[in-house]
Order: C-alpha cells, then structure tokens, then sequence
C-alpha cells in the first residue's frame, strides 16, 4: 500500500459529514500512526460508525482532506482494507464454512490456515448454518471473516456486539496474538472499554462529531491518574 514513505497510516484534516440537516462529523483532525491498535471510543451518535465508513470508502466525506498510507484513497484503497460493519450481510442459509469460502472468493489476500485457526479460537462449528447462530456466534463469524485477510488496515466497528463479557476477553487476546505489529493498524469502535482497555495502543474520544482526547493509551492513563474507563466517565460526564 504504501508508495510513499510515512510514519503514518491515516491523516485526516478537516474531515467533516453531514447527512442532510445532521452534521455527523464535524471537524476531524487526526493522524493515526501505522503499527498501532486504535480504540474509537464515544456514546451513541458521536460519529464513530461514520468516521469508520468514511476510512472503509464507504461514504465520502463533506469536506476535508484524507490520506491513507501517505496517498488520497482511490478505489485500489478499498482491497487493502479490511472492514467489519456494524450490521452483518450475511446469508442465514449458507453454513459457516461456507460463508467463509464464499467471503475469500472476494480477496486475494485471504488466509485460510488463519481463518481455520480462528474458527477454533473463536469455539465456532463450520456446519452450522448461519441462521442458526446466535447474536454473539454471527459477531464472532464477522470478526473471523475481518481478521483472515492480510491486509495493513483493518476497521472494525463494535466488533464485540452480543458476545458475552467472559468471551469478549478471550476473542480480544486472539486479536491481539494476531495482529501483525508494526505490519498492521486497527481502528477498532467499541462500548467494551473496560475489556478492550489492555489492548489499545492509541484512543480516541469523540464527542458530537469532532475529536474530544487523542492520547496514547498510557499517555492519557498517566495524566487523568485512571484506567480508560474511568477517563470516559470522566470526558461524557
Ligand atoms: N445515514 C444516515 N442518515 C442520517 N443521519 C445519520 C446517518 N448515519 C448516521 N447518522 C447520524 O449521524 C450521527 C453519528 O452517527 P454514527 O452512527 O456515526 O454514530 P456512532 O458513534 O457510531 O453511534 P453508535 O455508538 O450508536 O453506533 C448520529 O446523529 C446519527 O443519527
């Protein structure tokens, strides 16, 4: 991906959104180094899922300037992403095996010893038809579908949605033993932040669209004295 030489994955500047009358994003200034896990954090409507969409190529911008991997994205982008939507598009009369190899049919990047890897990891039965899958079982599936291909970025919105606490921090370590460090950003939206807490290497906090904190994880630890958890608190009260 990278064509020029740069520190950093994604920087973003002015990135502003509006749908109609709501302005979503409004204002974003940000660079994301590349190597890192990023926790996108924020309540409900503070434009997580829509700055998400915007990196994924999904939906432009209003205004502003992006560059991913020192480059304007263009639709060659979009193969060395991998995005994990809120919302699933996938087929409940299919198995899970079967969803998997109808998904690597898409990506010459797919790595199907990982995916069998994290079939097991994630305590999934490929047999199983996906319709009979439970909220939490389709989380996993997606997840395993976004974290099988080889690819520098990876964006996962609310990856953890329906998946039990006790499982969500054992799916966290398997996305932690897989990432590929100093290969691979993660730009990761999530309620979970207690949990998701030992992993993240950078955080963001937005609030109503424009960037609240933007810290290191142990930067913003260290000059708020609290765990992550207790800055949210803090930042939204
Ligand atoms: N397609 C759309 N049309 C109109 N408004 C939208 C659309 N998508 C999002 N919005 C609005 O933009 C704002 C940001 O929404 P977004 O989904 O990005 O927030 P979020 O932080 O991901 O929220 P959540 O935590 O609930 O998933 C909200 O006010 C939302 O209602």
């Amino acid at each position: 991906m990278s064509t020029e030489v740069t520190e950093n994955m994604i920087e973003l500047s002015g990135v502003q959104k509006r749908y109609l009358l709501k302005a979503a994003l409004t204002g974003i200034d940000l660079q994301i180094k590349k190597g890192s896990i990023v926790g996108l954090l924020g309540p409900n409507g503070s434009g997580k899922s829509t700055l998400l969409k915007i990196l994924a190529g999904l939906i432009h911008p209003t205004s502003g300037a992006i560059r991913i991997a020192g480059r304007a994205p263009d639709a060659s982008h979009k193969k060395q992403i991998a995005y994990l939507p809120e919302i699933d598009h996938l087929y409940g009369w299919m198995t899970v095996d079967e969803t998997l190899r109808f998904i690597a049919g898409f990506y010459d990047d797919w790595q199907a010893d990982k995916a069998a890897e994290l079939l097991m990891t994630m305590d999934l039965d490929g047999r199983q038809k996906v319709r009979n899958l439970s909220k939490g079982m389709r989380a996993r599936l997606k997840l395993i579908a976004a974290l099988s291909r080889n690819v520098p970025l990876v964006l996962l919105d609310e990856p953890f949605s329906g998946i039990d606490p006790s499982s969500r921090a054992k799916i966290i370590r398997s996305i932690v033993s897989e990432f590929q460090t100093g290969e691979q950003t993660i730009i990761l939206s999530t309620h979970s932040v207690s949990e998701s807490e030992p992993m993240f290497d950078e955080v963001i906090f937005l609030h109503h669209g424009s960037v609240k904190l933007f810290d290191t994880a142990d930067n913003l630890r260290s000059s708020y004295g609290c765990s992550l958890e207790n800055i949210w608190e803090k930042v939204y009260a």
